[in-house]
């Protein structure tokens, strides 16, 4: 892979550079509630522009459906990169329209472009190759060269991923090479005791990745919404907590597994449960109660883990010598179910090894709950991007980068 020191070395003055972020940042009414994806891709394009380059950004933001929706405009991502690098940033309000062209051709070397949300257009993540390419072409068009730099998104074979870089000089930025190598630490040569806490939401995307993490970690702690999939293989009732039914089977052997493999495969013992999910606009006060995990009524959901739970997780974190954590073990939004994933994040903080956080509401529940990043080993941009490294799949958007 070439990286962005390179380019920098071949010189960038009055290039047109493409770099490719993911500035898919969580939003709440149009105001951006966490800007850490914005904040790490500013040492790549400040670098560019500070040689010269004429720096073209693009990213997708939230899943539009291939046409220009208002409510996923990368318009307040742009005003924050502008105050973030405090210079100004021309916004085009369309992606490889007329507005696009204008903005670029308006640059002078040393200024930012940011272009509009590349999903408003059907051929970024079309299956089609032929309309992924075609898409492809007419990002080409607006640059010189491609600097990969969205690690989020690298998990993605997306037009702008995975066939833009095949169609011009393409170079790895630095929040793509620092990604690689600290997950590279966590498949290479782990330290162990090795603990995996796996939580959040989108279970399908995630169950995969127990598959790898059966013969590499020495305890999985699941917790969030992924817990109750495991909770009901177990024969316990969940209510109407978030569950996988079609994965039961699957749940099941990996728990058979777990214990052939003496991995701990370690879930919560006692949960929130309430019979409505919070308001996290207004936060209001929630109606819960603790239950232990095999007592949910079945008209409750579970919302975040126990204080009994809470105290199990952080014993099974202490004394590792290496953590990975992905997912929000509770609906952390909301003050009353944040409690889980603080005991979580404090347990990281006092344990001598090396901790990852990985995905984009996981490192902004952790800053949104008050705690530095800095005191963590390693914040990652990339949720599903980092667990399908771990999971040993080729990621389209490092091979393109590679090739
Ligand atoms: N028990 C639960 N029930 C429902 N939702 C939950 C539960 N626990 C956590 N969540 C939700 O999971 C969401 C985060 O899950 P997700 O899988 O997207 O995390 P991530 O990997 O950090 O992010 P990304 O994949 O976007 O980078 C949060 O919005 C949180 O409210
Ligand atoms: O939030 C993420 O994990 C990345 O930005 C990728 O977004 P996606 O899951 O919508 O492709």
């Amino acid at each position: 892979m070439k990286t962005i020191d390179e380019l920098l070395a071949e010189g960038v003055d009055g290039k047109r550079v493409f770099v490719r972020a993911d500035l898919n940042v969580p939003l709440a009414e149009g105001s951006i509630t966490d800007d850490g994806r914005i904040r790490a891709v500013l040492p790549t394009v400040k670098a560019l522009a500070d040689a010269g380059a004429k720096v073209v950004v693009a990213s997708h933001l939230g899943r539009p459906k291939g046409a220009p929706d208002p409510a996923f405009s990368l318009l307040p991502a742009a005003e924050r990169l502008a105050e973030l690098l405090g210079a100004p940033v021309a916004f085009a309000q369309d992606t490889v329209g007329p507005a696009a062209h204008e903005a670029v051709d308006g640059l002078q070397p040393g200024q930012v472009a940011v272009i509009e949300n590349l999903r408003f257009n059907a051929g970024e993540t079309s299956k089609d190759d032929t309309e992924r390419g075609e898409f492809a072409d007419r990002l080409a068009a607006l640059a010189d060269v491609y600097v990969g730099d969205g690690f989020g998104a690298v998990h993605r074979k997306h037009a702008s991923v995975y066939d833009l870089p095949a169609k011009l000089p393409h170079y790895a930025g630095y929040l793509i090479a620092t990604e690689v190598g600290v997950l590279k630490k966590l498949t290479e040569d782990v330290k162990r005791p090795y603990t995996v806490i796996l939580g959040g939401a989108k279970v399908s995307d995630k169950l995969a990745v127990i598959d790898e993490l059966l013969g590499k970690a020495d305890r999985l702690l699941i917790g969030g919404g992924m817990a109750y999939t495991f909770l009901k293989a177990k024969g316990h009732e969940v209510g109407i907590s978030l569950l996988q039914e079609d994965q039961i089977p699957v749940v099941t052997e990996y728990m058979e597994r777990a214990e052939k493999n003496g991995v701990e495969l370690v879930l919560p013992v006692d949960v929130l449960v309430s019979t409505d999910f919070p308001d996290l606009k207004t936060k209001a006060p929630a109606d819960f109660e603790t239950v232990d995990a095999d007592s949910i009524p079945a008209n409750m959901e579970g919302l975040d883990i126990g204080p009994k739970s809470r105290e199990l997780f952080a014993e099974k974190i202490a004394d590792a010598e290496t953590v990975f954590w992905n997912g929000p073990v509770g609906v952390a939004e909301h003050p009353d179910y944040a409690n889980g994933t603080a005991a979580v994040a404090r347990a990281l903080l006092n344990c001598d090894g090396f901790t990852v956080v990985g995905g984009g509401d996981s490192a902004a529940a952790v800053r949104n709950l008050g705690f530095d990043e800095n005191a963590f080993g390693h914040i990652s941009t990339g949720g599903g991007a980092s667990l399908e490294y771990l999971e040993g799949k080729t990621l389209p958007g490092l091979a393109a980068l590679e090739n």
